[in-house]
């Protein structure tokens, strides 16, 4: 049988992964595929030649993106240099090729893949993106098909990588924000943007992805709540530790009564958890269904290899299923095109959740009866407080709480009310905690 043809957009990080998983395990990946798959044109405005193994098998290489998408020869374009642009009209064009699109690409797929899905449908292409959630994690596929049965309650998963790096690096090690940030670029995990990273606007990529497949909804990141881990300060790890805590930055999508929550945040967890205790790069997703139980996917969430693990299993999806009849595949979000709903995704006011705050309050009697009154006109009930020693010569000490599910907008009212207080100084730190067990 004639080859699968492949046009590579893009020779950096994943591309070059790309290139050496589809060289290295050429024979395997063919046993798979029923078919050869071979790189016959790629496309990257720079590169690495002496970095990219196996990038000697490349039929042609150019600068000119839009000549790979446009070569008759291509089945299959992978779309693999990041961004909103040039990267949609790249893909859209492959599209409107005929060609099938594999993309990393979670930005663009959380912007503009209603759109795109919807030209793919039309032209009876496939869009695969295994890669641009949880990287090697198969999450789509387990979303999509091993867990088609079920009813999806909730999910919430540890989905970036150089941000729990960080995170994990600064708790064990103590280690600058700064630092652990440098170092994650200079091994391919951050995005060309870092703050996508650092401020949960790449987590939240992923989490509209992860939201559409699991309720048949549109792909909405406009209306994803989104925190990153910039504010994160060392003391509040050191807190939640104390308290049998850990701090993760997740993203969190619950369907509820009132609509479907959709929230990327840092938030306390405990640490017997699993999931509290996913390290480094590696990312993990927990699925709640109702038939299955509560599920945990496991592994590396960014980095070469990893990354093009997911990449490479999509194309070999592709390539199966390059002769069946477009209706008969797997649907892009899930869901059949015709049946996906609007239900409303509630804003971050109507989100209830337990909270863990730390505040500043002066060290005489009657501070806290005062913190306590307002909290109580609120409605809002203390699971827990824990009051520091003041330092030498300090006439201020941190006043950690605990609280009880309240709804954002009720959190909000109070502590606005109690950082009025002459007594409280400065601003109160809120995290949001969640238990993960139910
Ligand atoms: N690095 C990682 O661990 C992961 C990255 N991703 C996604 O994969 C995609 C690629 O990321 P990386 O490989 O890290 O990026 P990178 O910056 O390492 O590589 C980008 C490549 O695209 C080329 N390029 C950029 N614009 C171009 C244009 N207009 N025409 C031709 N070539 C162009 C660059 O020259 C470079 O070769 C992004 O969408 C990213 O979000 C997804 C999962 C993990
Ligand atoms: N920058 C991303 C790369 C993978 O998606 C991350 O760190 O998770
Ligand atoms: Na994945």
């Amino acid at each position: 049988m004639e080859p699968v043809n492949i046009g590579l957009l893009g020779l950096g990080t994943v591309g070059g992964g790309t290139v050496t998983v589809l060289t290295r395990n050429a024979a395997e990946i063919a046993r798979r595929a029923g078919r050869d798959i071979r790189i016959a044109h790629a496309a990257a405005r720079a590169y690495d030649q002496e970095r990219i193994s196996g990038i000697e098998a490349i039929g042609r290489i150019t600068d000119d993106a839009f000549a790979v998408v446009d070569d008759p020869k291509v089945d299959i374009v992978i779309e693999l240099i990041g961004g909103y642009s040039p990267a949609r009209e790249l893909v859209l064009r492959a599209i409107d090729n005929g060609k099938h699109v594999v993309t990393a690409n979670k930005a663009l797929i959380a912007l503009h893949g209603n759109e795109i899905f919807a030209a793919a449908q039309e032209k009876g292409v496939t869009v695969a993106f295994e890669a641009a959630v949880a990287g090697g994690i198969p999450i789509i596929k387990a979303l999509r098909e091993g867990l088609a049965a079920n009813h999806i309650e909730w999910i919430a998963g540890i989905i970036n990588g150089t941000g729990n790096y960080i995170l994990t690096e600064m708790r064990d090690k103590g280690r600058d924000f700064g630092d652990v940030l440098a170092e994650a670029q200079a091994l391919g995990y951050a995005e060309a943007d870092p703050t996508f990273d650092v401020e949960g606007i790449d987590a939240a990529h992923k989490l509209t992805i992860l939201g559409s497949l699991a309720f048949g909804i549109p792909l909405q990141f406009d209306k994803t709540f989104t925190e990153g881990i910039s504010r994160i300060e060392p003391q509040d790890v050191a807190f939640a530790a104390e308290l049998g805590y850990r701090i993760k930055h997740l993203g969190i999508t619950r369907r509820t009564d009132a609509g479907i929550e959709m929230r990327v945040h840092p938030t306390l967890i405990p640490h017997r958890r699993l999931i509290a205790n996913v390290d480094g790069v590696m990312n993990a997703v927990l699925v709640k269904g109702d038939a299955v139980g509560p599920t945990l996917y496991y592994g590396a969430g960014a980095g070469a290899l990893p990354t093009a693990s997911a990449v490479v299993a999509d194309v070999v999806d592709v390539a199966r299923a390059l002769t069946t009849d477009p209706t008969n595949r797997v649907p892009h979000l899930a869901f059949q095109p015709d049946e996906i709903t609007d239900t409303p995704v509630l804003p971050i006011d109507e989100v209830e959740t337990a909270y863990y705050l730390r505040l500043t309050a002066l060290d005489r009697p009657g501070v806290m009866a005062g913190i306590a009154g307002i909290l109580g006109e609120e409605g809002i009930s203390i699971e827990a407080i824990k009051q520091k020693e003041p330092a030498p010569g300090e006439t201020h000490v941190p006043l950690i709480m605990l609280s009880h599910r309240v709804k954002e907008a009720r959190m909000n009212r109070a502590l606005a009310r109690i950082e009025a207080l002459e007594a409280v100084s400065g601003e109160i730190v809120r995290i949001r905690m969640e238990g993960l067990d139910g």
